[in-house]
């Protein structure tokens, strides 16, 4: 699913008016259903619904959700924000049913005294500001906005929590921004929504859909992605009758080292699990039996040194290469990753102490092959980009180091992001709390590198990989729990989310 600005989707909803064609206030009235809907199956009518609506569309919708709740029996009140201007369009017809309906106790309040008293059990609804914020809250808004925070009840933000931008806030007054418990955002999450910092104010946040015009979403250029089932479905390599291991290529390994052999069992199972034909773990000597008896199915190359990784084998077998998990970051260990990211030509997957390496020989990152996969977390990456203020920075620090070295970059966390060389970036929305676990990152690093080697192309490798794996960890911590959940059942709930994909 293609994500856009909210300026964009202001756009995207004009080209709906005109080509459904639908009026406007129908399209509000379309919008302010799906809510209803929502609110209807979550709360009962024992419950007052105390509506904020504010000046513009979003207001608008939050009129046309109490008269729809009103005419469902709920107890409603609406309390809306005098700017000293009268309402316009749709707000206004939608404040003029209210009226005649007269189902709902109405005010309008010019300062925060006017502020509604709340009892414990009512919910209250943020409709004050949408899509349409230009500025950063301020003044009275913002006061009602701290009394709003500042009450226990459950808050329902109608398409955005009020103040939040839809994607940059790195200017914004944080203590004036709605912090709802549900936001019940309109057709397309924003690109605020998938930032750590934001969920605060989101809260849990869902989309529901309001049919906006296909045309419009397509002729909307964007760089900015949701990975949805659909997308990953067609990246997954196909197995014929007469396909042979050769067909799913020959992946080569490098993790561990002494004390650190487990990051090499993790990587290597999840590699063979995600359908490699074959797989040559590198591992020092001490290794050798470790990897041989944790996992049979790898065929083991021996480095000369003991302990840690020293020196690359003959690289013309292999069509991929993954490197990184627990090698250390011995001076020996940099030379040897230095030969092996010069010697090999096609893409590789680096992640770990391998991004530890780079970070600290920078020049290395104009040696790597085109569209290789680097995987880090946020700390990998301020160490290997730099430090950042916030989501917002990062990721378009990340989209510029993909562009500018040729390389796909996965930043972890909660919504994993793709940047991809030529600008576009993919969020991820598989995946759970319980998968912030030792050898996690292991487990993803083997399932990026066993897909490359099945030649998929490198950029479906990572965003394919990078949903599998949370597919795996959700279908994992529905088993048994995201407590319990340790990497290797990432690797065992593969087969299922292959399974899913199918
Ligand atoms: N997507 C869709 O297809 C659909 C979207 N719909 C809904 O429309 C919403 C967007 O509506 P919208 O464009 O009218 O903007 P909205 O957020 O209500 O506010 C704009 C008003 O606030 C004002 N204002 C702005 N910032 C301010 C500030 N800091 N402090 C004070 N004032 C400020 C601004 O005035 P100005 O900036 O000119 O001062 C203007 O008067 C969207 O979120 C969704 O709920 C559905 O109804 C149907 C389908
Ligand atoms: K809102």
């Amino acid at each position: 699913m293609k994500l856009f600005s909210t300026k964009q989707i202001a756009g995207i909803d004009s080209f709906t008016i005109e080509h459904e064609p639908v009026s406007d206030i129908d399209l509000m009235e379309r919008a302010a259903l799906q809510i209803t809907n929502w609110l209807v199956q979550h709360f009962s009518t024992e419950q007052k619904m105390v509506f904020f609506a504010g000046p513009g569309n979003n207001g608008g919708d939050a009129l046309a959700i109490a008269r729809q709740l009103a005419g469902l029996d709920y107890q409603c009140e609406v309390c809306l924000l005098d700017f000293r201007k009268e309402l316009k369009g749709s707000p206004a017809t939608n404040w003029k049913r209210l009226q005649e309906q007269g189902k709902v106790a109405l005010s309008k309040i010019k300062d925060v005294d006017g502020f509604p008293k709340v009892a414990a059990n009512d919910v209250l609804l943020d409709g004050l500001f949408g899509s349409g914020l230009s500025r950063p809250l301020e003044g009275f808004p913002a006061e009602i906005v701290h009394k709003m925070n500042a009450l226990p009840n459950t808050t329902v933000a109608i398409d955005i929590p009020s103040g939040l931008m839809g994607e940059n806030n790195s200017e914004n007054i944080l203590e004036n921004i709605v912090r709802a418990d549900f936001t019940l955002t309109f057709q397309f999450p924003k690109i605020s929504f998938l930032f750590a910092e934001n969920e605060l104010f989101t809260g849990n946040w869902q989309v529901l859909p309001i049919g906006l015009h296909p045309g419009g979403i397509a002729k909307t250029p964007s760089d900015f992605f949701f990975v949805e089932k659909e997308d990953v479905k067609e990246m997954i390599p196909r197995r014929t009758k007469f396909s042979h291991k050769g067909t799913f290529g020959h992946a080569l390994l490098v993790a561990g080292s002494y004390g650190k052999m487990g990051a090499s069992v993790l990587a290597s199972k999840a590699c063979l699990r995600s359908g490699v034909g074959l797989l040559t773990s590198h591992v020092p000597r001490l290794g050798y039996s470790i990897i041989q008896t944790a996992v049979p199915e790898a065929m083991v190359s021996i480095d000369e040194h003991d302990s840690i990784f020293t020196g690359i084998p003959d690289l013309t077998p292999f069509n991929a290469v993954g490197v990184g998990p627990g090698i250390g970051r011995k001076k020996n260990t940099c030379k040897a990753l230095c030969d092996l990211i010069k010697q090999f030509r096609s893409p590789m997957v680096l992640d770990a102490d391998a991004l530890n390496i780079l970070s600290e020989n920078k020049e290395l990152l104009r040696e790597l092959p085109e569209n290789s996969i680097l995987t880090p977390h946020p700390g990998e990456f301020e160490r290997l980009a730099g430090e950042t203020a916030d989501s917002w920075e990062r990721i378009q620090v990340q989209r510029q180091m993909a562009k500018e070295f040729r390389v796909i970059v996965v930043l972890k966390g909660a919504f994993t992001s793709v940047a991809l060389p030529d600008g576009r970036l993919f969020f991820n929305a598989t995946g759970n709390p319980g998968m912030a676990t030792a050898g996690s990152g292991d487990s993803l690093t083997g399932i990026i590198l066993g897909l490359l080697a099945q030649r998929v192309c490198p950029e479906y490798a990572a965003i394919a990989g990078v949903f599998l794996h949370g597919l795996a960890g959700d279908i994992a911590a529905g088993r048994i729990s995201e407590n319990a959940l340790i990497a290797g059942d990432i690797t065992n709930c593969l087969g299922k989310a292959f399974l899913e994909l199918k």
